[in-house]
């Protein structure tokens, strides 16, 4: 287990850890996420004892990471896969690391074929691909056995077979008991590789909670609903109370009903329908909207930020006049009546109205 309690890290006048509080449990994936510059790799080298900390601190199954008896038995990790002498091939790194730490010969085989380098094992690591790279870093890892393993950016550089390699290994390792620390960028990857997360955005910790309940605190499922007759079917949508989104040239995303409401509203109207699909929201959708003012390294949107999932080209192109585009009633609020006016045009803001 890691424990951080009110950890914290200056350079200089930059806060890049501020007052961080979280737990790693054993037996489980636990994520890392935070846009660049959040904080992640300060915390993981604190971790490491690689950082000290201005304040607070930082603990491996209760100790100091300095206080270990046998570090590498105990926490194994990969931060930089670059970071190996590269004149040596992968079978003398890891028979180095195993020297210094007691560790036995037979391990390191055991490991490169864990990852696979067996064949390439007496080649100089220089002349290794990212993804090579990233297998011997976690051999490294691995090479202790230890029951606490932390990953930065694990996937990066590996192909396709190497990433269903990895997701597949840090999940047994959680089966086994171990506790596992992994950061990525890659959400799509995290959510099927992660059952906890931990979110940081400018060095603070912004959620330490479970996948599901993550998206489920932080994005909204809803309707998508395609149709011939968009320009009909907005108001009418928009009249109920609903957020209404434009998603495509013929397709809304509809906020707070059930699909059927949808489909109802469309059948009294006689209005034609070519899909009605209940979204799910994904994780990627849930981070953008936690850590969305936490971005330090913004690209310029022209005209914007759009709201989370709709991409900027999307808004304006098929929006009529984005009259009918309704902001979501307060909590609780009552529909409309039936028959009730349209909200007025521009009242509840332009193409873009009522979306933050
Ligand atoms: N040695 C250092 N000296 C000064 N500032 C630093 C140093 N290391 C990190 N920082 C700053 O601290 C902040 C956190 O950096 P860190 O590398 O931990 O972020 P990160 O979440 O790992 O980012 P990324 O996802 O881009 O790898 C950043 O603003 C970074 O510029």
């Amino acid at each position: 287990m890691i424990q951080a309690r009110g950890l914290t890290k200056k350079y200089g006048s930059k806060v890049a850890v501020d007052h961080a509080d979280f737990a790693v449990q054993s037996g489980h994936v636990t994520g890392f996420l935070g846009p660049n510059g959040a904080g992640k790799s300060t915390t993981m080298r604190m971790i490491l004892g690689l950082d000290h900390p201005t304040a607070g601190d930082v603990t491996v199954n209760g100790k100091h990471y300095r206080e270990l008896g046998a570090p590498l038995h105990e926490v194994g990790a990969l931060l930089d896969a670059k970071a190996i002498h590269g004149g040596r091939s992968a079978y003398n790194h890891l028979l180095c690391l195993a020297k210094s730490n007691g560790i036995a010969k037979r391990r390191v085989d055991e490991v490169l074929g864990l990852v696979g380098l067996q064949s390439v094992a007496k080649k100089p690591s220089k002349g290794f691909s990212l993804g090579m790279g990233q297998r011997l870093g976690i051999a490294g890892a691995l090479l202790g056995d230890p029951g606490v393993l932390m990953f930065d950016e694990p996937v990066n550089g590996l192909d396709p077979e190497g990433i269903l390699w990895i997701r597949n290994l840090m999940k047994q390792l959680a089966k086994e008991g171990r506790t596992v620390f992994v950061s990525s960028h890659l959400m799509s990857e995290m959510a099927l590789t992660a059952d906890h997360l931990v979110v940081i955005g400018r060095g603070k910790i912004l959620a330490d909670t479970g996948m599901q309940e993550f998206i489920d605190t932080n994005a909204t499922s809803h309707v998508r609903v395609r149709s011939p007759q968009l320009a009909e079917l907005g108001p009418l949508l928009a009249r109920q109370g609903w957020r209404v989104e434009v998603e495509g040239d013929e397709s809304l995303r509809v906020y707070g009903p059930r699909t059927a409401q949808v489909g109802d509203v469309a059948g009294d109207n006689k209005i034609r329908l070519h899909e009605l699909t209940a979204v799910q929201p994904s994780l990627e959708e849930a981070f953008m909207q936690l850590t969305g003012d936490t971005v330090e390294y913004h690209a310029g949107i022209p005209g914007g930020a759009p709201a989370a999932g709709v991409t900027a080209d999307q808004v304006p192109a098929a929006t009529p006049d984005g009259s009918w585009v309704s902001a979501p009633p307060p909590p609780g609020a009552a529909p409309p009546p039936p028959g009730a006016a349209p909200p007025p045009p521009g009242v509840q803001g332009g193409p873009n109205g009522g979306q933050g």
